[in-house]
């Protein structure tokens, strides 16, 4: 698998990718037809024949849907086809597909979902322009409410591909079936939950036209970053594997060695805890793989981290949201080191989030959850209030930094405009420190000289697979020791997909 097999194409993209098709020869037809096929198929081989309702959009979603009904009549399934509008209106392709349909077209009716059909949803795909109203919102309250069978076709009507927000109302379906690439909306909330089991089917589209469109926005797999990952040189020591500093807090001491030990679990060759003396006994009674050093004020926090042996620096997790913090961070973003920011670190710039943006000059990432990217980029702009795909964008290219947005959906963006999208982490990892392992492990990789977006993306679905190879119960500290069996899970898909990791070593310390 490479890259380009987990890009994932906005709606534009997907229309250029169509037009694109179509002018190196493959008709709009054959697309079509390719469509409705992969449906029926997908259909038949999830139920039996039983009645159908196709309810069908104005465009050529609806004519998806007429190849659907016309595939799945031909076999005797009992079909029932509704329209939005009168069907000599449909033009194109659309049109020549009604033509083929020989059976009634009714206007769409509550009717047609009389004796709980299963549903084709071929409403809107692509083209939806605005919230859905009026006989389709009523049609899809009722599949909801009723809780229907229900099959999408590209999305579910009323998710939007690019953000996977819902305009006015979509139905919940069991299964979506997209074509040529799935699309941020599939993969973004609440869109991915609306899909159900996603399919992205092959209709005729050549890969090489992802060479022309040149996606920027990817599903987060091992696809996109695995090639930058470090493995440790057989003849190695710790120092090539990189010498991480975590900024220990004064109050909220276990979050720093949550970090500190995901670091060294993912592979940095060792890690300190810089702690002031009032609580550096409290970290040095922690695990005894973990270097604790005795910090007594700003000045030997620099000078530790000034080391030019220690490349890569974490602060945040536990560390107060007061003055002495927002000074430490912006003195260690003058060492040009690369930098994890979390938690109370970026809630000190609350007030003054410019003179943190105008601080970042070397690799960092910065990892806010909701409340705190609130508070740094409260002005992103209200047309994206709902995109999180694009204030994460946004917001890398207004700071300079990587920003990776948490959540369910998490989103990691980096100033240039790449950005890739996290769908395998469980809800339980919603408990209090799963986020300062995620800042520990992505210092961890930057340690081990992982570029910054790579090591963000690649923390977050290491992640997302220790917490479910904990499963339930799991409490921050299982994460980190559930990391190297992810990382092991990794190396083995890595070897099933025929990509054995390469080998990429750091150059020797002093
Ligand atoms: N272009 C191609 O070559 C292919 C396109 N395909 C299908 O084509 C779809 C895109 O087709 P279109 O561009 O025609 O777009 P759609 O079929 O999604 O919808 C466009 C039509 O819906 C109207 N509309 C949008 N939002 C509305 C709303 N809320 N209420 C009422 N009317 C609304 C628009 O004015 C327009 O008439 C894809 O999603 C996919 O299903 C597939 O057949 C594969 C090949
Ligand atoms: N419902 C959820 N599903 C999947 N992952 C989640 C969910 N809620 C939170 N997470 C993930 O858990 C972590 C929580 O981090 P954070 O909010 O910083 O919490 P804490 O500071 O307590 O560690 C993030 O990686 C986030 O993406
Ligand atoms: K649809």
């Amino acid at each position: 698998m490479a890259a380009a097999d987990c890009a994932l194409l906005s709606v534009e993209e997907m229309y250029r990718a169509d037009s694109l098709a179509m002018q190196g020869g493959v008709p709009g037809l054959t697309l079509m037809e390719a469509a409705g096929t992969a449906i029926a198929r997908a259909i038949r081989k999830r139920w039996r024949p039983r009645p159908v309702a196709v309810l069908c959009g104005p465009g050529n979603n609806g004519g998806d849907g007429f190849v659907v009904g016309r595939l799945l009549a031909a076999e005797g399934w009992p079909v029932r086809l509704g329209l939005l509008g009168a069907p000599d209106a449909l033009k194109g392709d659309a049109g020549a597909n009604a033509a083929r349909w020989r059976r009634p077209i009714q206007p769409l009716h509550p009717d047609l979902l009389a004796g709980d059909p299963l549903v084709v949803d071929a409403l809107f795909g692509a083209g939806l322009a605005r919230p859905l109203d009026g006989i389709t919102r009523t049609l899809i309250e009722a599949i909801n409410a009723r809780d229907l069978d229900c099959i999408g076709v590209d999305v579910p009507s009323g998710v939007h591909g690019d953000s996977g927000e819902v305009l006015g109302v979509a139905p919940r379906c069991r299964l979506t079936v997209t074509f040529f690439r799935t699309k941020p909306g599939h993969l973004l909330l609440p869109g991915r939950a609306l899909c159900g089991e996603l399919i992205v089917a092959d209709i005729g589209i050549p890969a090489a036209t992802l060479e022309r469109i040149r996606p920027a926005t990817f599903a987060n797999a091992p696809a996109l970053w695995q090639e930058h990952l470090p493995r440790p040189a057989r003849a190695g020591n710790k120092y090539h594997r990189g010498h991480a500093v975590v900024v220990g807090g004064e109050e909220m001491t276990g979050a720093a060695r949550l970090a500190a030990e995901a670091a060294r679990r993912i592979g940095a060759g060792l890690v300190t805890i810089a702690a002031a003396p009032a609580v550096h006994a409290i970290y040095a009674a922690g695990r005894p793989g973990t270097i604790v050093a005795r910090i007594a004020d700003a000045k030997a926090l620099h000078e530790l981290c000034s080391d030019p042996r220690r490349n890569a620096i974490l602060i945040g997790p536990g560390a107060g949201v007061s003055a002495q913090t927002r000074e430490r961070v912006l003195m260690l973003l003058g060492l040009a080191k690369p930098c994890v920011l979390d938690a109370d670190a970026l809630t000190v710039f609350r007030d003054d989030p410019e003179s943190l943006f105008a601080a970042i000059k070397a690799p960092c990432v910065l990892t806010p959850h909701e409340g705190e990217f609130a508070r740094l980029f409260a002005d992103s702009g209200d047309k994206l209030a709902r995109d999180k795909l694009a204030r994460a964008r946004a917001a890398a290219a207004r700071s300079g930094a990587v920003v990776l947005l948490k959540g369910a959906d998490t989103v990691i963006a980096a100033a240039d405009g790449q950005a890739a999208i996290n769908a395998n982490a469980p809800p339980t990892l919603a408990t209090a420190g799963s986020g300062d392992v995620l800042a520990g492990m992505i210092l961890g990789l930057l340690a081990q000289e992982v570029p910054a977006f790579m090591a963000a993306a690649a923390a977050v679905w290491l992640h997302g697979q220790a917490a479910s190879v904990v499963g339930p119960g799991l409490i921050a500290e299982d994460l980190i020791d559930a990391v190297p069996q992810a990382c092991a899970e990794l190396a083995t898909a890595a070897h099933r997909d025929g990509h054995p990791k390469p080998a990429r070593h750091r150059k020797a310390e002093p």
